[in-house]
């Protein structure tokens, strides 16, 4: 398989936070979990990833290509959802599928309207007069009809009945799966990453604890409580040190 996302000794800091020592690597058809506690970098490592944040060392090589003189080959076969609606909320899905052919090179109106149905969403009706649901069900639609072969989420199901998010996922797996494409998802909601992750990328306090495959790491239990052990073996093994 061919590799889409590599990632080398990267490096970020804030004054009281800093991502070390980032490792990755992402091949086609991969879809990753990226799990960790709250505050742990994971926004910041996707933000890294997306170039709207610069490393102070590191490389980041995506699609063969690195940032510096392939900017709008690369963003422009990345689509993204964070949990924040980006969306404009006086516009309307028909009036996006003008902006976004304007964007995307690669833009597909047919596959966008194709989504807009399967997923219910009026056409003319104003973003800021949809259901949280419904504006998560606009941003995949928008995020995967330019044929994306990278997906970077941002606990982009948060916040969604569960039915809803197990319809999101499910498109999701199948859009992988018939566009070769990959997937970087980060989520505390560890059983939807289980549902449909084939590795998992495990962070805490700005460094990779471990990359796994989930066939492997189910067969040493759940991902919870291999989460909780790590965390509280680490605060006993503190405890030991002081
Ligand atoms: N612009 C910023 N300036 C200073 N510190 C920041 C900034 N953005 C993030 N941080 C800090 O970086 C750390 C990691 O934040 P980040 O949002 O990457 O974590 P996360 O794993 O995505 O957390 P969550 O699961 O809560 O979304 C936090 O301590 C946060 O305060």
């Amino acid at each position: 398989m061919e590799k889409v996302l590599t990632v080398n000794e990267l490096y970020k800091s804030y004054s009281d936070f800093s991502l070390n020592n980032i490792n990755l690597e992402l091949l086609q058809g991969d879809i990753m979990g990226l799990i960790g506690e709250n505050g742990a970098g994971k926004t910041t490592l996707m933000k890294l990833l997306l170039n709207l944040l610069s490393p102070e060392k590191g490389e980041l090589i995506v699609f063969n290509k690195s940032y510096a003189d392939n900017s709008s080959y690369i963003k422009n076969r990345i689509g993204v959802v964070f949990d924040e609606n980006y969306l404009h909320g006086l516009l309307t899905p028909k009036r996006f599928n003008l902006i976004m052919s304007n964007i995307y090179e690669r833009w597909d109106e047919k596959t966008y309207y194709h989504y807009l149905e399967n997923f219910n969403l009026p056409l003319h009706k104003k973003i800021n007069e949809f259901s949280k649901g419904m504006k998560v069900k606009l941003n995949f639609s928008v995020a995967l009809s330019h044929r994306p072969n990278l997906l970077i989420l941002d606990e982009a199901t948060s916040g969604l009945d569960p039915v809803m998010r197990i319809e999101i996922l499910d498109v999701l797996k199948e859009f992988v799966t018939e566009n070769n494409s990959c997937v970087l998802i980060s989520s505390h909601i560890l059983s939807d990453v289980e549902r449909i992750a084939n590795k998992i990328t495990f962070m805490h306090k700005g460094k990779i604890v471990f990359t796994e495959k989930v066939s492997n790491i189910t067969q040493q239990g759940n991902l919870e409580n291999i989460m909780r052990s790590y965390i509280k073996g680490e605060s006993s093994d503190a405890r030991s040190n002081y």
